[in-house]
């Protein structure tokens, strides 16, 4: 009997503090009953307030874990966050280039408090000529757009980065939401779509960029069409950030998309 578990891969860096990352990864592909595998490329050690240390693991670890991961698993979807190094991108391109199933890219350059996780002038011209050829689709925020297409900050509007970016080589390409109620910006190299809805107001975006590309990836897996994969990725990502674990950290909270309070089985203290 074929098993409807649907396998999926993150290529990406471990947050410390768990809501971003491979391990907001995980959950997100949980969220959507994907069983998630990881290779880890990096290690940060970050919380809610920023990013305090970060450490790109050696490409031949990279490689061993990626190959225990594809001889053995029925990988269906591919997600590609945090980089590191221009040396990684590229083997990259070349270990996934063969592969027949959705890939999205998060080409992660800046967390939702602020911090640079890659060092950008490097790694720009790698993700471009090795990953996007590759991707199904792209999804940096606004700032990642402008850095990744070398635009000013707001010289262009969303429209225009998701075009510049398709110009680039990227079949499609998400810019997140930029602002209150902008909603996230869609373009397939033919249509334009703004994926709107609500936006909340909880300070909990610790993961949201993460989740929302590991729900693209596992929507996708499954067989769903690009446009309604990214509708429904915004709109799961969105209710994360409403049901948002406010109580957790002096920053910017996690997200939170397995809707842990209702999951709760453990004694609790009022
Ligand atoms: N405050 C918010 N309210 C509703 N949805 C949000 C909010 N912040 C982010 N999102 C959604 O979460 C997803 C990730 O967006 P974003 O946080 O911009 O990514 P990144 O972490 O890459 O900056 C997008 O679909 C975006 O629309
Ligand atoms: C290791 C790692 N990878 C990615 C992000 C981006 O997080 P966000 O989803 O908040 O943009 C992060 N903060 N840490």
């Amino acid at each position: 009997m074929p098993d409807p578990t649907i396998a999926c891969l993150t290529i990406g860096s471990s947050d410390s503090s768990g809501g971003a990352g491979v391990q907001g990864d995980i959950k997100a592909f949980a969220s959507i009953g994907c069983f998630a595998a990881t290779v880890v490329v990096g290690v940060t050690a970050q919380n809610t307030t920023g990013v305090r240390a970060r450490y790109g693991l050696p490409v031949d670890l990279v490689r061993a874990q990626l190959s225990a991961v594809l001889d053995d698993l029925p990988i269906r979807g591919i997600k590609v966050g945090t980089a590191w190094s221009p040396e990684l991108v590229t083997w990259l391109g070349s270990a996934l280039a063969d592969l027949s199933v959705p890939i999205v890219v998060d080409p992660v350059l800046v967390t939702a408090a602020g911090a640079y996780l890659s060092d950008v002038e490097q790694i720009r011209s790698a993700l471009v000529e090795s990953l996007f050829p590759l991707a199904t689709v792209v999804t940096p925020n606004r700032q990642e757009a402008e850095l990744l297409v070398g635009a000013p900050p707001h010289a262009l509007d969303r429209r225009e980065l998701a075009a510049a970016l398709v110009d680039l080589g990227a079949p499609a390409a998400v810019v997140t939401a930029d602002a209150r109620d902008s909603g996230d910006w869609f373009f397939d190299g033919t249509t334009h779509e703004l994926l709107a809805g609500a936006y909340h107001d909880t300070n909990c975006e610790h993961g949201a960029g993460c989740a929302h590309s590991a729900l693209a990836t596992g929507l996708l897996a499954g067989g769903m069409p690009l446009p309604e994969a990214m509708r429904q990725a915004r709109q799961l990502a969105s209710d994360g950030v409403r049901d948002g674990l406010g109580h957790l950290g002096s920053g910017v909270h996690p997200v939170d998309v397995l809707g842990l309070p209702r999951l709760v089985r453990t004694p609790t203290r009022s």
